[in-house]
């Protein structure tokens, strides 16, 4: 069974992905009369904006243990996808390129409590995997229909430290 060892997310290591949503190398621009900064423009959300329009969600997301066999990839043609942690704990993302429209080479990051994800429109991602305890996480994405592509492989790959 093919292994994945989870990486240390990083902006430089997620970027053929997507962005990732973290205070550290943002623009920082203070506002509201020096009583907060703002962190700006962390990410593009990217709904389809001719026919899409943005939708904010809570998941609550129960945890998974590792080491984790994943078969499932999904993708959203539509839409970009943004999960960033309310529960401030570790969490897993697991992506892979495409090639030729299923997934190919998969890379697992290990998510701090303090970093978000954007999935660029038509990535391939699992869906959203929580660690150590039930975990809430904010969501943007396209409210409605985003045309989810869904791929299960013919064999599992294992996610493990
Ligand atoms: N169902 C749903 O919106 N969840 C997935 O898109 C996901 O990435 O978790
Ligand atoms: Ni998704």
């Amino acid at each position: 069974m093919r292994v994945v060892r989870p990486q240390p997310l990083t902006k430089a290591a997620f970027a053929p992905f997507g962005e990732v949503l973290e205070t550290a190398g943002a623009e920082e621009l203070v506002i509201n009369a020096g009583m907060a900064t703002r962190y700006n423009d962390l990410a593009r959300v990217d709904v389809a904006p001719d026919t899409g329009r943005p939708g904010i969600a809570i998941f609550r997301a129960k945890p998974r243990s590792l080491p984790l066999d994943v078969t499932m990839f999904e993708r959203h043609p539509l839409a970009s996808q943004a999960f960033h942690p309310l529960s401030g704990r570790p969490w897993l993302v697991v992506v892979a390129s495409d090639d030729a429209g299923r997934p190919g080479e998969i890379h697992a990051f290990l998510a701090s409590g303090d970093q978000g994800v954007n999935y660029a429109r038509s990535v391939w991602h699992h869906p959203l995997l929580a660690l150590e305890e039930m975990s809430d996480f904010l969501v943007v994405d396209r409210a409605g229909d985003d045309n989810l592509e869904e791929f299960r492989l013919e064999t599992p790959v294992r996610v493990e430290i």
